[in-house]
């Protein structure tokens, strides 16, 4: 229920609409349901069997407001379904708004564990499923329940037995929905689960497609996609099982089940001595039974659309309720580039020191070069750096502040990263440089690239930077995206400049522009490097050599080699 409640929140934002929406609901059922009545009063009031007289006038006046009732009716739907729909829509598009702001603010620990095709799952399939709910279901339970009862006063108002043996029905629908809901609440969490499962895998099988061809891993994805795709269909069709089980067959059933008992009644009342009924009125209550049980019907039908909605809410909700990267901190207005590390401690999982008494002073305009075998740590002290998690024992500081005390943003906008294998979005290449940052002009973009050296690359496209990348840079070779990477920092001119050097094997080519890219990027500015070709990083600051989260060793290229050990035997080795 608790998502129901904030459901309720999304709603009274557009409250206006869905009052309109609702109103107009009230003012169909009353149109729906006046009609019997006129039909009614034709019957009895102006077709006089017994004195055979039909009067024609009254009957043309009562047709012609029975038509303009139907009319009415048909109008007040068409629009009562537009407002509702337009309503539901517009609190849907603020959900997703409000989702895709929220995983933007997400701490980075939060998807450690989360594909990010359930991710995607959350933004669109289930903020759709909601949708439903505010456009269809929760409009439809409300005409239902409105028709109910208002069928229900009025046939008690005609004859009270009638409206009794309704009545006796009420709970016996009331116990089928709860049982409904009982079998079909399992299907549904695991549909849901298997339609976002599924979603991961399509999204991780198309990013990892390389892999997935190259080692011949088509027919095993396919088996495990098949088994994911077999257990869907098998809740959705334990779910249309349900469904047809509890559906049409059995309501009428009911229906059958009413109707004979209440042609007793009226025989008898219509048979008996105190002439309670009149032919109008029986057709009138005939007609109401056959209109109470089907918004009865139509609210169970719909139970399965609400209960995957509510699952879909929840799962929203449970996103929404993720508690953000928290705005604290003071904001950094000034910063000289000096940063240290003191007695820092760090682990992932609470279990593990994945870094260990970590001591670090990168003076301003430094390079600070991080090599080490592959999960020594070097990767987790950029990411204490960043601020994408904290230390647990020990700290960072920027000058003299304390990065736990400073705001995340604002110690950010100090800092530019180039990742080993860079993200390109798709877009235009400016877009891809200055990331929507209107306060980089475009002739700053230009000086940017042709800085680093993509120059030729920017020849090469038909519209300069103008011209549209594909998504992730698919047509880019990684020396090229390494290029727009490294223009994306310049552009962004930070004091301190993150680089995640590629490990792959490029060609000594591009490795050369790489490293003119590289310099030209990190002079003046306090540059953390984590290296995988000691060649490149001779000139550094200093060169810090983890194992297994632990300084090994400290200093630069010469005093590093003078010292013999590990970072020698390493150079020696790659030096050949
Ligand atoms: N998100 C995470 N959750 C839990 N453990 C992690 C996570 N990321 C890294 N680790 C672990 O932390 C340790 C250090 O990893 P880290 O990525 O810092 O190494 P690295 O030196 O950068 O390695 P590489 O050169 O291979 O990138 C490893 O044992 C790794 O398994």
């Amino acid at each position: 229920m608790r998502e129901m409640v904030k459901l309720l929140s999304y709603i009274k934002q557009y409250k206006g609409m869905f009052t309109g929406g609702i109103f107009l609901m009230i003012c169909m059922v009353g149109f729906e349901l006046a009609g019997p009545l006129i039909a009614a009063t034709i019957i009895d009031n102006h077709i006089k069997l017994g004195e055979g007289k039909i009067l024609i006038r009254p009957i043309l006046y009562l047709v012609g407001l029975f038509l303009t009732i139907k009319l009415m009716h048909a109008v007040t739907s068409y629009y009562a379904q537009i407002v509702l729909v337009s309503a539901g829509t517009r609190a849907i598009q603020q959900m997703r708004l409000d989702v895709f702001k929220h995983v933007q603010q997400l701490p980075i620990r939060y998807f450690d564990n989360l594909p990010a095709g359930k991710v995607v799952a959350r933004i669109t399939n289930d903020t759709e499923s909601i949708l439903q709910l505010f456009a269809s279901v929760i409009p439809m339970f409300m005409v239902s329940i409105l028709t109910i009862f208002s069928i229900t006063a009025i046939v008690f108002y005609i004859h009270v037995w009638t409206g009794i043996v309704m009545l006796l029905f009420i709970p016996v629908i009331i116990i089928w929905g709860v049982l409904y809901k009982k079998y079909s609440n399992e299907n549904n969490h695991i549909k849901r689960e298997r339609n976002s499962d599924m979603n991961a895998m399509i999204n991780e099988s198309i990013n990892g497609m390389p892999i997935i061809q190259v080692f011949n891993r088509e027919a095993q994805i396919k088996n495990e996609f098949e088994k994911i795709n077999d257990e869907y269909y098998d809740s959705a069709s334990g779910l249309v099982k349900l469904e047809s089980l509890t559906g049409e067959n059995l309501a009428d059933s009911i229906r059958s089940l009413v109707f004979a008992i209440l042609v007793y009644i009226f025989a008898s009342a219509f048979l008996g001595d105190t002439g309670a009924l009149t032919v109008g009125l029986m057709y009138l209550l005939v007609d109401y039974i056959t209109r109470f049980f089907n918004p009865l019907f139509n609210i169970i039908s719909q139970l399965s659309i609400f209960e995957q909605a509510r699952v879909a809410a929840n799962k929203v909700f449970e996103m929404l309720d993720a508690e953000p990267e928290k705005e604290e901190g003071h904001a950094l207005d000034t910063f000289n580039g000096n940063i240290s590390f003191r007695n820092v401690n760090f682990s992932y999982d609470g279990k593990r020191d994945v870094l260990k008494n970590i001591n670090i002073e990168a003076a301003q305009g430094e390079t600070i070069a991080l090599v080490g075998h592959t999960g020594s740590g070097k990767s987790s002290i950029i990411n204490l750096l960043m601020r994408f998690y904290d230390p647990d024992h020990g700290a960072i500081y920027f000058d003299e502040s304390d990065t736990k005390q400073i705001d995340k943003q604002s110690l950010r906008q100090f800092m530019s990263i180039v990742l080993q294998d860079p993200f390109i979005y798709s877009g235009t290449l400016l877009y891809n440089v200055r990331l929507n940052n209107e306060d980089i002009t475009e002739e700053e973009v230009l000086k940017a690239l042709e800085d680093v050296g993509a120059g030729p690359l920017m020849a090469r496209l038909s519209d300069g930077i103008h011209s549209e990348l594909a998504e992730r840079g698919a047509t880019l070779s990684l020396g090229e995206r390494q290029l727009i990477s490294f223009a994306r920092a310049l552009a962004f001119n930070p004091k301190v400049l993150v680089l995640d050097e590629a490990t792959s094997n490029i060609d000594s080519e591009t490795e050369q522009l790489i490293q003119y890219a590289m310099n030209v990027v990190s002079k003046d500015r306090t540059t953390f490097i984590i290296a995988h070709r000691l060649s490149t990083i001779q000139h550094a600051d200093q060169i810090i050599l983890l194992e297994n989260g632990e300084i090994k060793e400290q200093g630069n290229h010469a005093e590093l080699l003078a010292l013999g050990r590990d970072y020698s035997r390493m150079y020696e080795m790659q030096m050949g």
